[in-house]
């Protein structure tokens, strides 16, 4: 009989609705008890665990760095999967970090909901009731860290919530689904990639700010981030990763300094290039890292982390730039 840890952080799938609003209420028990009731999991041996009890847009890096030496002691305990229940608003963000520090062929699967524990038409239930089936499937092993959500198996590194109210939250463009759960059993598509660096025991990160592009943006969030302490910046790009002329300029003057930097797309889909003149090309000509097919939040715990492990800009560069190639994400 296989062994499964069932952790509880919170988010909409323990909420029940209350007059102020939604609240967290419901334990891992609970979520087992009602994923029990979607399919016959008789065959599994599901040991629930509370390990926090928020909604995850309150949620921090100190927390998630905490869940992940949780998620390491249950592996140490014994745990042949691991499935986590968590708010949808940032789980792209916690899968991302446990990714990174996750060692070992023991799955680990993140699910939730998109509607409270007490809607009639909750979709919680199956959701876990899938995310334990498919952390318990010998298909599973091996695969890391993977979002079980609405059917659908998706891997930690370009996972991202697509849609704020529908059931089908979150997608992983171009590189998922990996998998399906259903009433068909579990099909494995491909194996997710994994190269975790994350040593155990960091209670916190340090400081990365993203800079958002927009019509006209001026250098003010650069500068403003600089002088906040942020010790590394990540670009939410136009297009293919490109800035205004005043935050390009800005950026190349704090690269110039030692400050390194990730250019991401704010489009939702595909990788960045230094293509344009005194746009994406300038930023990489100076060093700017182009981080691939990441989100914004992704690529901003990956400079986070790396920072965390390395302080010398082109070590980090590097680093960055091996992570990125190792996942698929940037051009070899
Ligand atoms: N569907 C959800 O779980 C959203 C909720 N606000 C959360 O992230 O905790």
């Amino acid at each position: 009989m296989r062994h499964l840890v069932l952790l509880a952080t919170g988010g909409t799938v323990a909420t029940r609705s209350r007059s102020g609003g939604r609240r967290v209420e419901a334990g891992a028990a609970d979520l087992l008890h009602a994923a029990e009731r979607v399919w016959d999991l008789g065959d599994l041996r599901v040991e629930p665990r509370d390990a926090q009890s928020i909604v995850s847009f309150a949620a921090t890096v100190p927390d998630v760095l905490t869940l992940a030496d949780t998620v390491r002691q249950a592996s140490s305990d014994g745990a042949e999967g691991i499935v986590i229940t968590h708010g949808t608003d940032t789980l792209e963000e916690t899968a991302f970090l446990l990714a990174l520090a996750h060692e070992g062929q023991t799955p680990v699967v993140l699910t939730g909901a998109q509607r409270p524990f007490d809607d009639p038409a909750t979709d919680g239930p199956r959701n876990v009731a899938a995310a334990l089936r498919w952390a318990a499937a010998p298909e599973a092993a091996g695969t890391g860290v993977t979002v079980v959500f609405a059917d659908q198996v998706l891997p930690a590194v370009g996972v991202r919530k697509v849609r704020s109210l529908e059931l089908a939250a979150f997608a992983a463009p171009g590189r998922g689904p990996i998998g399906h759960v259903d009433e068909l059993g579990v099909r494995a598509h491909a194996v997710s990639p994994m190269a975790p660096f994350l040593p155990p025991g960091l209670t916190d990160l340090p400081r990365v700010d993203v800079i958002a592009q927009y019509l006209g943006a001026d250098a003010g969030a650069v500068e403003a981030a600089a002088s906040l302490g942020a010790r590394g910046l990540v670009l939410a790009g136009f297009g293919a990763g490109n800035a205004t002329p005043a935050t390009t300029r800005a950026c190349l003057r704090l690269l110039a300094d030692g400050m390194p930097v990730l250019v991401t797309s704010r489009t939702g889909e595909g990788p960045v290039a230094g293509l344009y003149a005194e746009g994406g090309a300038a930023l990489a000509e100076a060093g700017a890292v182009m981080a691939g097919d990441l989100s914004p939040w992704q690529a901003r715990l990956l400079l986070a982390a790396t920072l965390a492990v390395e302080s010398e800009p082109d070590r980090v560069r590097t680093h960055c730039l091996r992570w990125l190639r190792g996942v698929g994400a940037a051009a070899g």
